[in-house]
């Protein structure tokens, strides 16, 4: 279970994010959603400690982690998808993913069989440089290197963006296997709609940096996208 309870997260002395408060049950998926600008990526970044500053409580099965440094939140097992991936591109495929096993609580440090069965692309380019990918396979990627740690909660930051339309399909069926077939606890930052309403089981929405709507998926309407999603 993780429960945030009136969060506060700060870049220098403003708060961007005040009072932010919700629970997600294990194994649930929460989506994020909220106009350019409002502070969802911040809140992404707030749960792996990397503003300058948050208050409030935010714990994890009972651990308070506000104020626990990035690398202990990333050993008990928070996976973090960066907006933008930021995989690294002058490391081979191999490389990037083994990168993320250094995050494991177990100590080991092979190529997950579960990688590859997601991601049978990424078999094929091993030893291709993580920079010579498309968008839509480093996003695969950033997504492998997370899940080589082993995470029991993982945060996608706005993950198909800027990814080919044929794609897109694709990285979400991997998001809602991890969530419905492996049981993991998914947080999604995401702009479509529908999507979110069908697969989540909670939902946020952000407006300048507080949640003005949450609720059950289901209940994310057209209504509610109209007056505050859009433009
Ligand atoms: N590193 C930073 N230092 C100072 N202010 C920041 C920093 N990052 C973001 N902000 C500010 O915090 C606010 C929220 O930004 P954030 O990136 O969280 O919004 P967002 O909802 O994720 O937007 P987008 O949909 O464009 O990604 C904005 O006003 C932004 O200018």
């Amino acid at each position: 279970m993780l429960e945030a309870k009136n969060l506060y997260s700060y870049y220098g002395k403003s708060p961007v994010l005040q009072d932010i408060s919700f629970l997600l049950e294990k194994g649930q998926l929460l989506t994020v959603l909220g106009r350019n600008g409002v502070g969802k990526t911040t809140l992404m970044r707030s749960f792996m400690g990397l503003t300058d500053r948050l208050d409030g409580s935010l714990t994890i099965e009972g651990t308070e982690i506000a104020r626990m440094r990035t690398p202990d939140r990333a050993m008990l097992g928070i996976g973090y998808i960066p907006q933008g991936r930021h995989i690294i591109p002058r490391l081979t495929v191999r490389e990037n993913i083994i990168m993320g096993t250094y995050a494991r609580r177990d100590g080991k440090r092979g190529m997950p069989d579960l990688v590859f069965e997601l991601f049978p692309i990424l078999r094929d380019f091993l030893d291709r440089r993580g920079g010579d990918l498309s968008g839509g396979q480093q996003q695969q990627l950033a997504i492998a290197r997370a899940l080589a740690m082993d995470p029991k909660i993982l945060i996608l930051d706005e993950p198909t963006e800027g990814i080919q339309p044929n794609i897109v399909k694709q990285i979400h069926d991997i998001i809602v296997r991890l969530n419905r077939e492996l049981g993991l606890t998914v947080i999604l930052v995401e702009q479509n709609v529908p999507f979110a309403r069908e697969v989540s089981d909670r939902f946020l929405v952000i407006d300048k940096g507080r949640v003005v709507i949450a609720g059950a998926g289901a209940d994310l309407t057209d209504d509610i996208a109209e007056r505050y999603l859009t433009f």
